[in-house]
């Protein structure tokens, strides 16, 4: 079964808005863990726009689902709060400075004796890691070489395409993924996923391991509730 870790960079956003502590971003992910979340995800940035490094710290010492934190390994305070809160993953994102949001994966091919060197680091210290990658097998297999346990697919163009021509918009992930399930690697998804597009990208990929779901999701809680959210979430992920 696909588990579902929710992404809540959204709340700490609104949070900060106004400086104080409302909504509170740890009562919050409590609350997701309550309605039925297998996990959550956060992923600060060095301007801590949204989620805190402090946020992390709260977040591991109280959750008790698995916390997954994602970002740049390039910047070191972010590996030394990898390290410190020791989460059960770390998803490592190729994010430039100043980014709006993650908009694309590693190319594992240049970048490989780095993403090794950072892979051994963090599985050393009992880590689980993940690497994001555009749905390109060749970026997959490369992975693999690293010793990553598992790579996350970036699906924003999945998203972008659903609408026009979803089997079209499917097709690289599904052979990513064949590939990624052939040589032994764990498989993610994430970005731009909702409720629209949820059910049909996993059952095209019935292996999926986990999904991070947080700018739809927490968009969605302001119509249906936090509660009633998560469950809409967690049906999509369930149908067959
Ligand atoms: C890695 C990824 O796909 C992103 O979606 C990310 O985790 C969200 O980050 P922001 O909330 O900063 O857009
Ligand atoms: N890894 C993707 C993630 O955590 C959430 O992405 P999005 O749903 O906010 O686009």
């Amino acid at each position: 079964m696909t588990t579902l870790s929710v992404n809540i960079n959204k709340i700490a956003t609104l949070r900060n808005s106004r400086g104080g502590n409302i909504p509170n971003v740890l009562q919050a992910a409590l609350d997701i863990e309550r309605f039925g979340a297998d996990g959550i995800t956060v992923h600060p940035r060095p301007d801590e726009r949204h989620i805190r490094y402090n946020d992390v710290r709260e977040l591991k010492q109280n959750l008790h689902v698995e916390l997954n934190i994602e970002g740049n390994c390039r910047e070191q305070k972010f590996v030394e709060l990898v390290l410190e809160t020791k989460p059960a993953q770390v998803t490592l994102v190729p994010d430039a400075l100043n980014q709006i949001t993650s908009n694309h994966g590693w190319n594992t091919i240049e970048h490989k004796a780095y993403l090794t060197e950072m892979v051994n680091l963090f599985k050393e210290a009992g880590i689980r890691v993940s690497i994001f990658v555009d749905p390109d097998e060749e970026m997959v297999k490369h992975a693999k070489d690293t010793g990553t346990d598992r790579v996350e697919l970036y699906t924003e163009s999945y998203a972008k395409n659903f609408g026009k021509d979803k089997e079209k918009a499917v097709k690289a992930y599904i052979k990513a993924a064949e590939t990624a399930q052939n040589i032994g690697l764990g498989l993610n998804a994430g970005h731009d996923l909702d409720l629209e597009n949820l059910c049909y990208f996993n059952q095209c990929i019935p292996f999926l391991d986990e999904v991070s779901i947080g700018h739809a999701l927490i968009s969605d809680a302001l119509y249906y509730g936090l509660e009633n959210t998560v469950q809409m979430y967690k049906r999509q992920l369930n149908k067959q």
